[in-house]
């Protein structure tokens, strides 16, 4: 709707309301004491955030207001400037709906997990009455079991002593360790309001480190019932200006619930340790810079919610600088996408020990040009040290598509104790057993699960019962969908496209493939980040003979002996395949016919640049080749769909 059609609407509105002008307001925004309705008051709360605007002398932009539109997601609008878009991108809809669930499932979470806490105080309380009643001790001798405000929490550790759990653990020997956990947070265990054990829970505060005109953060406040207080920053003026705005534009919730400043992100995080059960990071680019103060402003059981849209230097287009950014090497496999979720993981957990801290991935997206991840945050001396189980080196054959995992860690358990050592390697020869190549190297990787499939399970429930709720609705729907069929315990996926192009051979359908793995008695499932790709815990030799057996029935053109694929071949297989029809060969939402995977809503479904920068061919690393072809064609003239290549995403399931 234009800009001047709606202030005629609200001048109209106020004209029928001038009577009611002299009832009294609290504040300039503030909440309006009256007998008008909510909306009405939300009305002209707009009309007098507009008019001001139009009178401000001290804003940075025009002030025509014919140049401004009025853009709507989910229950939040914001004022947008024509000639600065970038304020708005659309195609973030998908990250900011998934956000919101999440949200929404965490703040039940922390809800239930504060009531087990609580109902296992007063079991506990009760037992010591007991103990004390019957050693007949005087009433008031019986210890109080209320966390106080001075109690150093952990999250439930260190809950009966006065000691925090560092010095705890710090006594400890450095490789052995009780295996009963005396300073592990057990995950589910949440921070009670800002780290001092209280009966209350206080609604969940949430940090928008990187707010921009501050969409994400209305929609917070607006939309997720049981929010605490949301604070947005931003480093840029403009951002800040057009944030502080579109709070008042928002009317009373948003004024009463959001808070804008303008500040380096970095700082403001270091000098607000464990200060926010929720800290959400969207930067464009890379997050790696924010990632060291980020985990440290997340209260214990709080979550870090962080998006990286570098996705090219995460998949190996520059393998040094994914190596400079995140510490780890990305390999150019088809599940690079995967690997890419999987060293953004590894990467917060890196930073995470630093402050004796270790995180719980609830959910690792990857969608459009971007992925996303949300971890919990627990602090931990002690369940530190299982971080070397969860990392591993990725092995990725030049010849042909095996790939072997290298875990950086393992432990020997004995008795009630646990010994942590170095993984044993190297997990492959020098040489590929199944084709003769050698290998690349690449990770570390965070190769524990990437999600918790309960907490999927609760945000797909969440997002379905309030359809009309999630402006992007199918299409979280439908990666939510796959994501809960994913094999949790299997990183990473093979793709039966790259297995054939190896051999030279046609492709069996995805079906006769799933069915032969699991018939070999091993388990399949599909991919989020790639409609063609198939997890699988079958070990290499298993799938090549699957494929052996394949070829058998289906002969290829001889290929030189040399050839990955010839030298695979060369072998007999030592299993024998059998390629009926498994029932489990089609996933519950394949069988169902739900959807899995959507195509894009539109042409040009990609990311945008910071405010006032032109996209050139230089911004590939940063947007991905199809939005740069996009915009290029569209500079050129020329037909746009014309030399786009056909994405993956592009494929419905
Ligand atoms: C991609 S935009 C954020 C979009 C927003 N989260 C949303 O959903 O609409 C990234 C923002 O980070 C801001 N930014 C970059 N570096 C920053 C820093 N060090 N501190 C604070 N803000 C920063 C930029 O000015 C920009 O507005
Ligand atoms: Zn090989």
């Amino acid at each position: 709707m234009q800009l001047s059609h709606v202030l005629n609407l609200q001048l109209k509105l106020l004209q029928q309301l001038q009577l009611e002008q002299t009832l009294l307001r609290f504040s300039r925004f503030g909440l309006l004491f009256s007998t008008k309705t909510t909306q009405q008051a939300e009305e002209e709360e707009k009309e007098h955030t507009l008019n001001l605007f139009v009178h401000d002398k001290s804003r940075t932009m025009s002030s025509d207001l014919s140049d401004y539109k009025i853009i709507k997601e989910g229950e939040a609008e914001i004022l947008m400037h024509a000639k600065n878009e970038v304020f708005y991108n659309k195609t973030q809809v998908n990250n900011r709906d998934i956000s919101i669930a999440v949200l929404r499932t965490f703040i039940s979470k922390r809800k239930q997990e504060h009531e087990a806490y609580l109902s296992k105080r007063t079991k506990g309380a009760q037992k010591i009455s007991e103990i004390d009643d019957s050693s007949e001790l005087v009433k008031g001798d019986v210890p109080d079991t209320t966390p106080t405000e001075d109690h150093k929490s952990n999250g439930g550790c260190g809950e009966e002593e006065d000691i925090s759990p560092e010095e705890r653990c710090s006594t400890m020997e450095e490789d052995s360790v009780k295996v009963t956990e005396e300073c592990s947070t057990t995950e589910g265990q949440i921070n009670l309001s800002e780290g001092k054990g209280q009966r209350e829970l206080k609604p969940p505060r949430v940090l928008e480190a990187l707010s921009a005109s501050g969409l994400r953060s209305l929609r917070y406040a607006r939309e997720v019932e049981g929010i605490g207080q949301v604070v947005a920053l931003d480093n840029d003026k403009a951002s800040v200006e057009a944030c502080r705005r579109n709070i008042k534009f928002n009317g009373s919730v948003a004024v009463s619930k959001v808070e804008s400043h303008l500040a380096d992100a970095r700082v403001y995080m270091l000098t607000h340790p464990k200060e926010f059960d929720v800290v959400d990071l969207d930067p464009y680019g890379s997050p790696s810079v924010f990632l060291d103060s980020a985990v440290q402003s997340v209260v214990d059981g709080g979550m870090l919610m962080c998006t990286a849209t570098d996705m090219a230097v995460l998949c190996g287009g520059n393998g040094e600088v994914c190596y400079s950014k995140y510490g780890s090497y990305p390999l150019r496999g088809k599940y690079c996408h995967e690997m890419a979720l999987r060293i953004v993981l590894a990467c917060i957990e890196s930073h995470a020990n630093r402050y004796k801290r270790y995180i719980v991935p609830v959910l690792s997206v990857q969608m459009d040009f971007y992925l996303r991840v949300f971890v919990r945050i627990y602090t931990s001396a002690s369940a530190m040290k299982n971080t070397p189980l969860k990392l591993s080196y990725v092995y990725q054959c030049t010849g042909c598509d095996s790939f072997h995992l290298q875990p950086i860690g393992r432990t020997i358990s004995k008795n009630t104790s646990v010994r942590y050592l170095p993984g044993f390697g190297p997990v492959v020869p020098q040489e590929c057993s199944d084709c003769g190549k050698k290998f690349n190297m690449g990770g570390p990787i965070w190769s524990a699960p990437m999600h918790d499939q309960e907490w999927v399970s609760a945000i797909l429930a969440d997002v379905k019962s309030m359809k009309e709720r999630y402006p992007a609705y199918d299409r979280i729907s439908a990666v939510l969908t796959t994501i809960s069929e994913e094999l949790p315990d299997v990183p990473l996926f093979l793709s039966l496209h790259n297995l054939c192009a190896t051999l030279k051979c046609t492709s069996p359908s995805a079906i006769i493939f799933r069915s032969a793995v699991i018939n070999a008695g091993y388990r399949i499932s599909g991919s989020h980040v790639n409609p063609l790709g198939l997890k699988s815990d079958a070990p290499m030799e298993v799938i090549w003979d699957i494929m052996r057996c394949w070829v058998k029935n289906h002969p290829v053109k001889p290929q030189p002996a040399d050839q990955p694929g010839s030298i695979i071949l060369a072998k007999e297989p030592t299993l024998q395949a059998n390629f009926a029809r498994a029932v489990a060969s089609l996933s519950k939402a394949q069988a169902k016919k739900v959807a899995r995977f959507l195509p894009n809503p539109e042409r040009h479904w990609g990311p945008k640049l910071r405010a006032g920068r032109q996209i050139t061919s230089k911004h590939v690393s940063l947007l991905g080749p199809e939005a740069i072809n996009g915009v290029l064609n569209q500079e050129e003239d020329e037909e746009p769909n014309s030399k786009r290549p056909r994405t993956e995403d592009s494929v419905t399931s």
